[in-house]
């Protein structure tokens, strides 16, 4: 392993082309998870509703604000009620937050539809109490009503292709080893990986693995004959594409060749992978981001060489937890290198010096992440390099996620937020900056919290200067005054200076005239002699294009 440079490139999201079949379903859960919160507000608004004699007697709810910010679910609930909805014989319209257990819902195997028919049996539960008993078209036509608001025209429409698409491989592909396609674990994996799997605890996970850099771990995993066996089928398959002339899908936006493994049949096998050897090592390592309610994945293999991909960029992936292992061949180079991990918001936020990690894969050895860890592969510079990944995915997370701000628990960048709020909670003199720093929108002001504690350390003081200046610029830096600045022009183009207190006397700022580099030591007219006096909270705003010459008196 060696440190290189912090990546300076923009982090880009790595996404899958199309929702898999695995992932329709993930989302139709998803759907149920969302309007299982969404019914949650709802009722919310109803039992108000109860509470105000002037109802408007109408079945759409009066929605009451919701307990967090959530724009999206609350318009949806907007939406009108359909007009036979309102003619319905069942007056009670509102869904059951709590599903009624002993109720046995009717199967909907036979039903064609976009959705899995187990979405109808399970949403079934959760119909009004007059519905329950109803003849089985009129629940499926109300829960049909309910389900379309929620997935949009065009995924539909993308979804059934996929469908379609998926069935027409499997309809033809003629598989080579079809041992491959269920699970078997002693002649897939290592025995130190099934040993650790027997144990089941963290303690025993750790005993096979080591951890390179926080949050990564690698371990030895699949058996060479395993991986040999996969690659040929994965050489069949690409031959019979090709044979065919079937065009088939990339896996994923950024890599161009490989191939996905759930589109030929590995779609169970991959599940029962995720659920029974990777969800039991995501709980312990990864719970906060969704780790023990992993429930959908995509997988697929990616494949580096000449004529093949040389890299892969800077990126995240779309994913909860990523499992990536190497299958072979022969090959150097096509290191992986990580940044640290990032919430949507800091996704191209600086890299801390200790998140710096390079990782140079070996054949059947295993590396596990957040999907949020920040990664890309150098360029395989000779041989031909093949690896399993497994994007796994909860949709429980990915529901809960829109409704949260502070990703602290996970996000490097959110963890450094956290830690400078604790140290200056209250009348906090960077929540002032910011503010002033929103209302002046043309600037870009990035505080350097490192520097800025120090300095604060450092001083009795509390006189700080931002260094502010426009966005393109990107300067990042704080300094605290000491006792006395002398005379001098600032490294900035514009600068913002505020004092924060706290009780002290003198101080005052003195100015002399803006002057280029060459005029800085010219004579001072009188009209350009200027004193300020420091008021706490005061805000200046000095130099436009030009900068002022200021210093500050002794105290
Ligand atoms: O080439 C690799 O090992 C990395 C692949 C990867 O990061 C991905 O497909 O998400
Ligand atoms: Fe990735």
């Amino acid at each position: 392993m060696h440190l290189s440079e912090p990546v300076d490139e923009h982090c880009f999201v790595l996404n899958r082309p199309v929702a898999t079949q695995r992932n329709l379903f993930a989302n139709q859960r998803h759907f149920l998870l969302s309007i299982r919160l969404r019914v949650m507000s709802l009722d919310g608004a109803v039992d108000r509703r109860e509470d105000t004699p002037a109802g408007n007697g109408l079945a759409a709810p009066i929605l009451a604000p919701a307990p967090v910010l959530a724009p999206a679910p609350l318009s949806a609930l907007r939406a009108p009620v359909p007009l036979s909805a309102l003619r319905a014989p069942y007056g009670d319209r509102r869904l059951r937050l709590n599903p009624n257990k002993v109720h046995k819902p009717d199967t909907y195997e036979d039903v064609q539809s976009e959705f899995d028919p187990s979405i109808y049996s399970s949403l079934e539960r959760h119909l009004p109490p007059s519905m329950l008993e109803a003849p089985r078209d009129a629940k499926l036509e109300f829960m049909r009503e309910i389900l379309a608001r929620y997935l949009p025209e065009g995924d539909r429409a993308r979804v059934k292709r996929h469908k379609e698409y998926r069935q027409r491989i499997m309809s033809a592909y003629q598989p080579l080893h079809k041992e491959l396609y269920n699970m078997h674990p002693l002649s897939f994996f290592v025995p130190s990986f099934i040993g650790a799997m027997r144990e089941n605890t963290e303690e025993g996970f750790r005993k096979i693995m080591s951890e390179p850099s926080p949050g990564v771990y690698s371990f030895a995993m699949l058996q060479p004959s395993f991986c040999e066996l996969l690659l040929s089928e994965v050489q069949n398959f690409e031959k019979w594409v090709a044979a065919a002339k079937f065009k088939t899908m990339r896996p994923n936006t950024m890599n161009k060749y490989g191939a996905v493994l759930d589109d030929f049949g590995f779609e169970a096998m991959l599940n029962k992978l995720m659920e029974e050897f990777i969800c039991p090592m995501s709980r312990v390592f990864f719970p906060e981001v969704g780790g023990s309610t992993l429930d959908s994945h995509h997988g697929f293999v990616v494949e580096y060489g000449k004529d093949k991909d040389v890299k892969l960029d800077f990126h995240v992936d779309d994913s909860e937890v990523t499992l990536n292992v190497c299958l072979g061949k022969q090959f150097s180079g096509g290191e992986l290198f990580f940044r640290g991990v990032r919430c949507d918001q800091h996704v191209n936020s600086e890299t801390q010096p200790e998140e710096i990690l390079e990782y140079s894969h070996v054949p059947g050895q295993a590396i596990l992440h957040r999907g949020r860890h920040r990664h890309g592969a150098r360029p395989t510079t000779s041989g031909y390099r093949i690896n399993l990944l497994l994007w796994c995915r909860s949709s429980v997370f990915r529901e809960m996620k829109k409704y949260q701000q502070d990703f602290s628990s996970w996000c490097g960048e959110c963890q450094k937020e956290k830690r400078i709020r604790q140290r200056f909670p209250q009348g906090n003199w960077i929540y002032e900056l910011e503010a002033i720093y929103a209302a002046l929108n043309d600037f870009h002001v990035v505080i350097s919290v490192d520097s800025a504690l120090s300095a604060l350390n450092a001083s009795e003081d509390i006189l700080f200067k931002a260094f502010i200046t426009s966005k393109s610029w990107n300067v990042r830096k704080i300094q605290a005054c000491s006792v006395i600045s002398n005379f001098h022009v600032d490294d900035s183009e514009v600068t913002l200076n505020v004092c924060l207190g706290k009780r002290f006397s003198g101080g005052e700022l003195f100015f002399r005239g803006a002057r280029c580099d060459q005029h800085v030591n010219s004579e001072t007219q009188p009209e350009e002699s200027r004193a300020g006096m420091q008021l706490m909270g005061k805000l200046k705003l000095m130099g436009h294009e030009t900068i002022d010459l200021l210093g500050c008196l002794p105290n």
